[in-house]
C-alpha cells in the first residue's frame, strides 16, 4: 500500500468534493491527523525519504535509547511513540540525515496546501517529545543528534499561511483562505462534542477506543500509556486502546452489527469475559507489547458473542477511567462519544451500567468537524 499517495489523493479528492459555489466562501482550512504516524521527508522537497511509520506500529529497538535521554515514564516511552520512530529511522537510516525533516500526517497534509515546510502542532508533536507546558522542546532532545530533525511547532488553529496559489485557483477557492495548524485525530473527536467543562469526557470508538477527559490537572505516566494533552489552559488527560470497532470489523459487517445489536438486552451484564485486540499488544491503560488477545470460548449465538465482546471494551473503557481517577485527574462526571461506535444505543447503554456515568452519543461525532472548528478559531483570529 502506498499510503502517501493515497494521502495525497484523498486531500484533492475532498477538495474536489466541495460543491463549486461554495467554494469562494471557504475562510480557512484545517486538519487532524493519526496522532503519532510519522514521515521522513526530504526538508527541500517534503517528498518522503522512508515508508511512513504507522501510529500503531512499535519501534522498540529504539526504546532503550529513548529511555536512555528522556525522563521516566514519559510519553515518549513507548514503542510506538514518535520519537521511537525517529530513533529507529535514525539508527538505520546512512544516507539522508542532513537533508531529513519529520513531519506528522497532518502536518504534512497540511504542507501540500500551504507550501511552507517544518511546521507542526503542540498537540501532534506531543509524542515526539514537545513539552506543551514550556512550549518548547525539552533540553534533553534539543541535545540529541536527531533533534535536527524537529519541526517547528504552533498552537493549533494558528494560521500557517494562505492557500497556495496554484491550488486556489485550480478549485476556485478565495485568495484570503488561510491554512491553520491541526492536531490528532481524537482531539479533533474531542473538540467536536464541544465539551468544555472539566470532568467531561469523550470517548471515540472507531477503529480504537481513545479516551480523552478535560482535566485540570496533568498526567503523563507511560507505565500505563496515560498522557496529557494541552488544550488550551486546561489539559485532555487520558490514552489510546487497540481494542475497538476494529476488531468489531474482523468478526461482523456494519449491518450486522446494527441488526444483532437490536437483540442484545444491556441491562444484562454478559457472563463472556475477552479482552478484544486485533493483534498482540495493547498501549492503555495496560500498557504490554505482549498482552495476548481474548476472544474464546465463542458461543454459538453471535448476539450472545457481540454482546460479550462489547460489553468486554465496555469493562477496558472503564478501567481506563478509573486509571485516570486513580492518577488523580479531575473526576469524570459524563462521557460523549464519538466515532462509529457512536451510533449504537445498545451499546451505550451497556457502557452507562458498566462505567456508572451518564453516557450519550455527541452531537458532532466526526473527527472532521473539529477540525473545521480549529480552522474557523484560525479564521476569527486571523481577522482581528
Ligand atoms: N453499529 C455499530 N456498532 C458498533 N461499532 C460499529 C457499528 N457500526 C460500525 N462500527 C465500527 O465503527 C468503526 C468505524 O468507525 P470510525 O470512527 O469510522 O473509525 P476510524 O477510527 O477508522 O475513523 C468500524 O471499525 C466498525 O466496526
Ligand atoms: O489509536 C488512535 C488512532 O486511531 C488514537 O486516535 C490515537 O493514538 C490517539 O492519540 P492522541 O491522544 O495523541 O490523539
Amino acid at each position: 500500500m502506498d499510503w502517501v499517495r493515497s494521502w495525497r489523493a484523498a486531500l484533492f479528492s475532498l477538495l474536489e468534493d466541495v460543491p463549486v459555489h461554495l467554494r469562494p466562501l471557504v475562510a480557512s482550512i484545517s486538519i487532524d491527523g493519526t496522532s503519532a504516524t510519522t514521515l521522513i521527508v526530504d526538508r527541500n522537497t517534503g517528498e518522503p525519504l522512508w515508508r511512513p511509520f504507522l501510529y500503531n506500529e512499535s519501534c522498540p529497538d529504539a526504546l532503550p535509547t529513548v529511555k536512555s535521554v528522556a525522563p521516566a515514564n514519559h510519553t515518549v516511552c513507548s514503542g510506538s511513540s514518535t520519537l521511537c520512530k525517529l530513533v529507529s529511522w535514525w539508527n538505520i537510516e546512512e544516507s539522508n540525515k542532513k537533508s531529513a525533516l519529520l513531519l506528522h500526517q497532518a502536518d504534512w497534509l497540511l504542507w501540500l496546501l500551504h507550501g511552507k515546510l517544518g511546521v507542526s502542532d503542540y498537540n501532534n508533536a506531543l509524542k515526539v517529545g514537545y513539552d506543551p507546558a514550556s512550549d518548547s522542546y525539552p533540553p534533553w532532545l534539543h541535545s540529541q543528534p536527531y533533534s535536527q530533525l524537529l519541526p517547528s511547532v504552533i498552537a493549533p488553529g494558528t494560521s500557517i499561511g494562505n492557500l497556495k496559489e496554484d491550488i486556489r485557483t485550480q478549485f476556485g477557492f478565495h485568495e484570503d483562505c488561510i491554512v491553520c495548524a491541526g492536531t490528532t485525530d481524537s482531539i479533533a473527536a474531542f473538540l467536536a462534542a464541544r465539551a468544555t467543562q472539566p470532568g467531561k469526557a469523550v470517548t471515540s470508538l472507531g477503529s480504537t477506543l481513545a479516551i480523552k477527559l478535560l482535566s485540570t490537572t496533568r498526567i503523563d505516566d507511560a507505565r500505563f500509556g496515560v498522557y496529557s494533552h494541552r488544550l488550551d489552559d486546561k489539559w485532555l488527560v487520558g490514552g489510546a486502546s487497540n481494542t475497538g470497532g476494529a476488531v468489531l470489523k474482523q468478526f461482523f459487517t456494519d449491518e450486522q452489527l446494527q441488526k444483532l445489536s437490536e437483540q442484545i438486552n444491556p441491562m444484562e451484564a454478559s457472563p463472556l469475559d475477552y479482552y478484544p485486540l486485533k493483534a498482540v499488544g495493547e498501549r492503555f491503560p495496560v500498557a504490554d507489547p505482549n498482552l495476548v488477545p481474548r476472544l474464546h470460548p465463542r458461543p454459538e449465538s453471535d448476539v450472545e458473542y457481540l454482546h460479550g465482546i462489547l460489553e468486554s471494551i465496555a469493562h477496558i473503557e472503564a478501567t481506563a477511567y478509573n486509571l485516570l481517577k486513580d492518577l488523580g485527574a479531575t473526576q469524570v462526571e459524563e462521557v460523549f462519544t464519538a466515532g462509529g461506535g457512536a451510533k449504537n444505543e445498545k451499546w451505550t447503554k451497556i457502557r452507562e451500567r458498566v462505567l456508572g456515568l451518564p453516557v450519550s452519543r455527541a452531537k458532532q461525532t466526526e473527527a472532521a468537524y473539529g477540525a473545521a472548528l480549529l480552522a474557523l478559531k484560525g479564521a476569527q483570529h486571523h481577522s482581528c
